[in-house]
């Protein structure tokens, strides 16, 4: 078992017999190994593996987390151990208790369904005041900012609208615009409330108040859990804690997190809770792990130099337990083609000519967007690879289409479900959807519309329409045949919408998509559960993330991610893309010290995923910039600026073929040889 690899104090924290204990401790040192070892512990000291509930921040740990305990123990013991996301746990506490929520029959829309919502509610009303133009879009982010801080809506105005600047006139203008703001966060409230829509706060939300407010709750629940194994502690912010608070009275907490790894501020998170964890928990205990069992010491020495040049005081300085091995290297590219070239053929050699793998490499980036000319350059010299973070799979805009034909007949009130579904047909426009729409929501039940909805739209498109309703409405015991049905009623449809990728990139996701319904016992928790889950175990393999479903069969890849999704992750070799001055810190961060700490704590999240190999690779273009500006007297900030040469090796891109040397004047060509006329 697992436990049998653990230092003294991993097994310290792994064998804790208190109450409630935070494991502190910086990157590589454990942490994941203790909430690995301390499940197993608890399941084979007889703790029930259903009374223990893990949360993370993606269901991708989630998984591994459960798979690795399931495998550090013998037989089926961890059959029942559950690990979610907080999104998707609540989730799953409501689907449990219908009665105890009282959430049954709504729908959870992801954050697209929210902006349309949101959309709806502001018609063509515009905030507008000084200059300052407020749409829809930021009018979501302050609701969700304000919920998730649990701070006052002048104050999540003051830091989304003003960049949190804190004097008079500011503070007047917040005045004047916050009622107009109000009026359209309440209609949004209501709107969701007619439709019945749960957005993804509101997932904590409901379960946090009725445990707060309701002992018969509080008692039902502590059936059910026992102990509260939390990954990553840093980065829960106050609506996280909000709900987490109760359950202090129900189960064992037992936290891990490194404050110098807290990149989720824009969430709401603070990474000072930890070291609030004493005072805010009674009967707690903290314990600090310090050794690094992952990286060797000059890949710690540059992490450590990075976070030592922090204002903060993380008081940090990793060891490496492995001792010394490579120099990190840092590779100045003239663009992001030569970039992505450069880190192709890297992979290329190591796997023909070192004996590596193609999982043995990770490439991080600060976000998802910039990976875009490497992925093409992967496609083109066959370089296997999945991606983790940016656009989820249920989010992709065909799925999200078929999935609207299931959303109406499980909540015939969804008017985004029904708006995305009508629309989807030729000739028929939002205008005529609306009107339909009302029609269909003044009914009282799903089947009253499976026997109108012909009539009410009326010709070609009313006979297709309602002939997919009624087939999904009968199938609605099977997810998996709803979907094949739906599909193959849709299919052409789909193929013309999206015609130029079509065949290459999405008709191979719905395959994906109905084995998917398999796993759902109903539409409402495969629409649920389905858009919560960042990547879901399909035949033990992680797919779901983009569209990148045909390499998933491929087990040997590349894994392309944001830092953000990279939490947890670990590789032989990792590259770090793009570290260069305006990105670290970013241009957009300059004016506030909290993000730039922010975006230091990214950059050592990247730099303490390499076990053997580090390389970084930046923008010779913007390092004259950088020089340029600094020359005019300003401070550029750039993290690797005062970067000692000790701590890096610099490389010339070995792999760019310079312009080989020629004669100015050219030489006749003479076509006359080679060919013997005798
Ligand atoms: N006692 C140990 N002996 C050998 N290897 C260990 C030990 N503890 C941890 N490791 C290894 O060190 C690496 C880092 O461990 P782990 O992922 O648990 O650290 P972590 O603290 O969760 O890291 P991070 O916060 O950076 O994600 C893993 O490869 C793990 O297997």
């Amino acid at each position: 078992m697992e436990n049998h690899n653990l230092n003294e104090k991993q097994k310290k924290a792994v064998e804790f017999e208190g109450q409630h204990l935070l494991v502190l401790a910086g990157a590589g040192t454990g942490k994941t190994r203790c909430i690995v070892g301390r499940a197993a512990y608890l399941i084979e000291q007889g703790v029930p593996p259903d009374k223990i509930q893990i949360l993370t921040f993606t269901k991708r740990s989630a998984n591994e987390i459960v798979e690795r305990v399931k495998a550090s123990l013998s037989s089926n013991q961890a059959q029942s151990l559950n690990g979610s996301t907080f999104h998707s746990w609540c989730n799953q506490l409501l689907v449990r208790y219908p009665n105890l929520f009282g959430a049954s029959g709504y729908t959870v829309i992801d954050p697209d369904d929210q902006l349309s919502v949101m959309k709806m509610v502001c018609g063509d009303q515009i905030i507008e005041y000084k200059g300052i133009r407020i749409k829809p879009q930021q009018l979501i982010d302050i609701y969700s900012y304000g919920r998730n801080t649990r701070q006052n809506l002048s104050h999540a105005i003051r830091e989304l609208v003003y960049k949190g600047r804190v004097d008079d006139e500011t503070t007047d203008e917040i005045d004047i615009i916050r009622p107009k703001i109000e009026v359209l966060l309440k209609a949004y409230q209501t709107k969701k409330g007619e439709g019945r829509y749960i957005d993804y706060d509101d997932l904590l939300l409901i379960v946090a108040n009725r445990l707060r407010n309701d002992a018969q709750a509080r008692e039902i629940l502590s059936e059910q859990i026992k102990h509260l194994l939390i990954d990553e502690f840093q980065d829960t912010n106050p609506l996280q804690w909000f709900l987490l608070e109760p359950f202090l009275q129900i189960a064992k907490f037992y936290c891990v997190g490194d404050d110098a790894q807290s990149i989720y501020s824009f969430r709401g998170a603070d990474f000072k809770n930890v070291h609030l964890f004493k005072s805010r928990v009674p009967d707690s205990e903290v314990m600090i792990l310090d050794k690094n069992y992952r990286s060797t010491q000059e890949i710690l020495d540059l992490s450590n130099w990075l976070i030592d040049q922090s204002p903060l005081d993380y008081n940090k300085q990793l060891v490496a337990a492995r001792g010394q091995g490579q120099l990190p290297k840092l590779i100045n590219v003239g663009s992001q083609w030569e970039e992505a070239n450069f880190i192709a053929e890297h992979i290329l050699e190591n796997f023909t000519e070192k004996n590596k793998q193609f999982t043995d490499h990770l490439i991080l980036s600060k976000s998802s967007y910039y990976t875009k000319p490497l992925q093409a350059v992967f496609i083109q010299k066959k370089i296997p690879y999945v991606t983790y973070g940016g656009r989820k799979f249920m989010e992709a805009a065909h799925i999200k289409d078929v999935i609207a034909a299931l959303r109406v007949v499980n909540n015939h009130l969804d008017e985004i479900g029904w708006m995305r579904f009508l629309t989807f047909w030729d000739g028929i426009g939002e205008v005529k959807a609306g009107k339909y729409i009302a029609k269909l929501v003044s009914y009282d039940n799903p089947l009253q519309c499976a026997q109108n909805l012909a009539d009410v739209i009326g010709g070609v498109e009313g006979e297709t329409i309602s002939d997919i309703y009624n087939t999904i409405y009968l199938n609605s015991g099977n997810v998996k045949v709803a979907l094949q049905e739906a599909y193959s009623r849709m299919e052409k449809s789909l193929a013309f919408k999206y015609r130029k990728d079509w065949e290459e990139k999405r008709k191979s996701d719905f395959p994906v998509l109905e084995m998917l319904g398999d796993n759902y016992a109903s539409i409402g928790q495969l629409i649920s559960e389905g858009i919560l889950e960042n990547a879901k175990q399909l035949n033990g393999e992680p797919v779901l993330e983009g569209s990148q479903l045909s390499t998933s069969e491929i087990k040997d890849h590349v894994i392309i991610s944001t830092v953000h999704s990279a939490k947890g992750l670990e590789a032989e070799v990792c590259y770090v893309l793009n570290v260069s001055p305006k990105v670290y810190p970013s241009a957009w961060n300059l004016g506030s010290e909290e993000k730039i700490e922010e975006d230091r704590r990214v950059l050592y999240v990247a730099l303490t995923r390499a076990k053997n190999e580090l390389l970084i690779t930046r923008d010779t273009n913007s390092i004259s910039t950088v020089h340029k500006t600094n020359a005019a007297g300003f401070s550029s900030n750039y993290f690797l600026e005062e970067l000692p040469k000790h701590l890096t090796e610099q490389l010339v891109n070995p792999y760019t073929l310079g312009k080989p040397r020629d004669i100015s004047k050219p030489n006749d060509l003479d076509l006359s040889f080679g060919m013997d006329f005798s």
